[in-house]
């Protein structure tokens, strides 16, 4: 297997000076599943932001790298960064009603990637489009190419983001909450979707969540990360396993559990979040 994503090092500044990111670093190959978790805040999405480059306004990569298939992203021009991203990166986003754009059929969204960045014909695009829809388990795929948005369930439009994502056969695909806005039943449809499809296209995926449930069934590997700081990586096996980190410990507690609610969302307890801010005040005060 070969890395397609690997982050080193990597910190991302506010305009002010404040830290999102302390050099974080992680890698991710062909064909894996790599959770990045965190409670609301960590850092998960910036991560994900970096790579894209699609940093908000005011927030910039101060230092480390971002390689993608070996290439250095931070050190290439705008233009071509974009264009290597266009090509060998797609996103998953968080919520499928603000990805898409409610003015336009479904069909045009999911050709634009492939028509403008990898200059498809349309007549491939729409064939490529309809075949990706039919993967995702939608059963009346010319339908759904001509209708809007809004004239679909919500769980459809995710599917459809899904499609759109796997469309190009990017090398990596960020997946953002990609079910946060679902209800449960969703919720669990849509991660075999994503499960399925990245296994039978063999995508390295990140997938970025709050939730250690999701994490446990679909990622292999995954980085915790509190205040833009790694606080403990690795093979899920250990991290799950029978003496994980106590902030992993936290966060599995705080996962929430539909059998029982009563248990669920425990606070992270006070004396984890205090060792924590030592060690992010330590990691700081050794990097300057
Ligand atoms: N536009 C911005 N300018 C400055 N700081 C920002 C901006 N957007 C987010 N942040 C800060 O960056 C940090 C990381 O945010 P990020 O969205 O990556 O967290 P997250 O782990 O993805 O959380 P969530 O699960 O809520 O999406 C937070 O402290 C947040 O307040």
């Amino acid at each position: 297997m070969s890395v397609v994503l690997e982050i080193d090092g990597l910190e991302v500044r506010t305009r002010g000076g404040q830290r999102l990111l302390r050099g974080v670093s992680l890698s991710v190959e062909t064909g894996e599943t790599h959770g990045l978790v965190g409670e609301s805040g960590a850092g998960k999405s910036m991560i994900g932001k970096a790579v894209a480059g699609i940093l908000p306004r005011g927030v910039t990569v101060t230092d480390g790298s971002i390689r993608l298939d070996g290439q250095d992203l931070l050190a290439l021009g705008r233009t071509k960064r974009r264009r290597l991203v266009g090509e060998r990166v797609a996103i998953i986003p968080q919520d499928p009603l603000t990805a898409l754009n409610p003015c336009r059929r479904i069909g045009g969204q999911i050709t634009d990637r492939l028509i403008h960045i990898l200059g498809w014909d349309a007549k491939r695009a729409r064939l490529r489009a309809a075949e990706l829809l039919e993967e995702v388990a939608i059963r009346d795929p010319a339908r759904v190419l001509n209708a809007y948005p809004h004239e679909i369930s919500g769980g459809m439009r995710q599917r459809v983001l899904i499609a759109a994502a796997f469309a190009a056969e990017p090398a990596l695909i960020i997946a953002d909450e990609p079910t946060t806005a679902l209800d449960v039943t969703v919720q669990k449809q849509v991660l075999r979707l994503i499960g399925d499809l990245q296994a039978r296209h063999g995508t390295a995926l990140l997938f970025v969540t709050h939730d250690m449930g999701v994490v446990a069934k679909l990622c292999p590997s995954l980085t915790v990360l509190y205040a833009g700081h790694v606080v403990d990586q690795g093979k899920a096996a250990r991290i799950f396993g029978p003496a994980p980190h106590p902030y992993a410990r936290a966060l599995i507690a705080a996962t929430p559990r539909y059998d029982r609610p009563e248990e669920s969302l425990l606070p992270v307890p006070q004396d984890v979040i205090d060792a924590l801010d030592r060690e992010v005040a330590q990691a700081d005060g050794a990097h300057g």
